[in-house]
Formats: structure tokens, sequence, C-alpha cells
């Protein structure tokens, strides 16, 4: 998205776990509207990547700035509030509430009066801003289609559907940018198209940036505008998914994942 201002700059990130060099010297950045995608084999640093700029791990080296303004000393809680949303490789729903209250529970920090004074006081302001909120949280569980389980426990769901109302939830806490992890791990090939429908239809027509982690080369290659590729935690290639797969570092990289690649490119010996 060249001329748009940068959502997200990582800017030279180092992590060392002990001996370990989880990421070395990495740099990139995710434009407004974008959907970015990290590639790479097992280890390669894709996961200590997000949680970098989710915050949950403080990089050794390098800066994370979101639209501008560094938040690398941040906790994760302080960024999220500051529009980074993310979902987790596994679930983490609180499987015993309804689907509703899981979306409406993340929302509460975005209303004005706050959610002790929300609950207190429903007059006036705090009235019409929870009936402002629920519509909104309405339009996003008719968005992603989970009106029908909209009032069922979280925890008898669906695999598929839990990734979904996972998504719903971060979705209502409207990010500048998503995190996904993994979007599509453990699902059908039929939750995945829905899925992959769902993060290009919130991309085109919400204007959501997404930054994604996924394995499914097919999904990876269809959807993202730029993928980058990480590599024994050091960047090997960016660019769009046709340049990225032409690439030959890309390529060899994955020699031993050659199923992982897109259906019928050949794998160079
Ligand atoms: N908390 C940790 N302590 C020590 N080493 C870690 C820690 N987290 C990650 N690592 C190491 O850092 C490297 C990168 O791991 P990371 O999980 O980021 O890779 P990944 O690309 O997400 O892998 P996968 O595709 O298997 O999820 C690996 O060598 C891993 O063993």
């Amino acid at each position: 998205m060249a001329g748009d201002p940068a959502v997200l700059e990582a800017d030279r990130i180092s992590l060392r776990f002990g001996g370990v060099r989880a990421l070395t010297d990495v740099s990139f950045s995710v434009g407004r509207g974008e959907i970015f995608s990290i590639i790479g084999p097992n280890g390669a640093g894709k996961t200590s990547m997000v949680n970098c700029i989710s915050g949950r791990y403080r990089p050794t080296e390098g800066r994370i700035l979101l639209e501008g303004r560094d938040v690398t000393g941040l906790r994760p809680n302080r960024r999220a509030a500051l529009g980074i949303g993310r979902t987790f490789q596994n679930l983490a729903l609180f499987g015993h509430m309804s689907v509703l209250d899981n979306i409406m529970v993340g929302r509460h920090h975005l209303l004005r009066t706050g959610f002790l004074r929300g609950m207190v006081y429903w007059v006036g302001g705090a009235q019409t801003e929870e009936l402002a909120h629920r519509r909104e949280v309405e339009e996003i569980i008719d968005f992603l289609e989970i009106q029908h389980v909209r009032k069922a426990t979280a925890g008898t769901l669906s695999y598929g559907l839990r990734k979904r109302v996972e998504l719903a939830r971060a979705v209502a806490l409207k990010p500048r940018l998503i995190l996904l992890d993994e979007p599509m791990a453990g699902m059908n090939l039929e939750e995945k198209e829905d899925m992959a429908r769902f993060i290009v239809d919130l991309n085109e027509e919400w204007g959501m940036t997404v930054l994604m982690i996924e394995h499914d080369m097919g999904v990876v290659m269809d959807i993202s505008h730029r993928v980058m590729v990480l590599d024994f935690g050091r960047k090997i290639a960016e660019g769009t998914p046709e340049a990225v797969l032409a690439d030959p570092h890309v390529r060899r990289a994955y020699l031993g994942e050659a199923d992982d690649l897109v259906e019928g490119e050949p794998v160079p010996a």
C-alpha cells in the first residue's frame, strides 16, 4: 500500500531467549488496510514476532511503533487499549459464558462511562451509550453469521464456530490492527473457506488491517496483500504472494515442507 501511513512498524527487532536467537534484526511495516502474513517453517520466529507486537515479549533490541507511536515499553493491556487486537493459537473464550457475553465483555473499556459505572448507573448517557454498544455488537454478530448461536454457551459450540466467536470478540474492540494467530488451525476445509471469507470481508468492507500467521499456504497466498517469510529468526523475503512464491530462498527454506506449497508448483531440488 504505497503512500499509506504504516499502522505498524517493526524496527530491527531481535529477541533472544538465553542462547536461542528467536529473532534477528527483523524490520517490516504493515500499511493501513493491508492483509499482511508472516510465514516460515516451524521455529522460524513467527509467534515470537507476534508476541513482540502484542507486548507479551519485550524484544531484546528494536522498536515496535503503532501509527508512529513507540509502544515497545508498554504492557499488553496498554497496547490493546491503543488498538492492537488479537486472537490466539489456542482458543481463549470463556467456555461457560454465552456467545453474546463473550463478545460484550471485551468491549467495556470502549465505553466512555466505564464498566463499573455503566453497570450501576443506567440513566442518560450511560443508557444511550450501552444501547449503541449493543447495536454494534449485534452488527458484528450478523456480519460473522453467528446470530443462531448468540445465546448459546461458548463451550458447547463446534471448534470452527468458537474460532469465529473469538474473531468477533477481537473485532468488537475496534482494533486499528488485528493479529490473527493461525486462524485456520484445526479447521476443516469448509470452516477454513468461511474464515478466509470473513477475514477478507472484514478487510474490504470494514477496512480492518490484518497481520496473520498461518500455516495453510493456500489461504495465505489467496488472501494476503503482502507476505513476509522468516527462517531461523531472520527475514528472508517479503513481497506479494507471487513474488514470495517465486523467491529461491523461500523455496529452499521450505524444502522438506513441499506439501505446504501451493498445489501444482514444483519445488526445485
Ligand atoms: N519462551 C521461550 N523460551 C525459549 N525459547 C523460545 C521461547 N519461545 C520461542 N522460543 C524459541 O524461539 C524460536 C522461535 O520460536 P517461535 O515459536 O517464535 O517460532 P514459530 O515460527 O512461531 O514456530 P511454529 O510454526 O512451530 O509455531 C524457536 O527456536 C523456539 O524454540
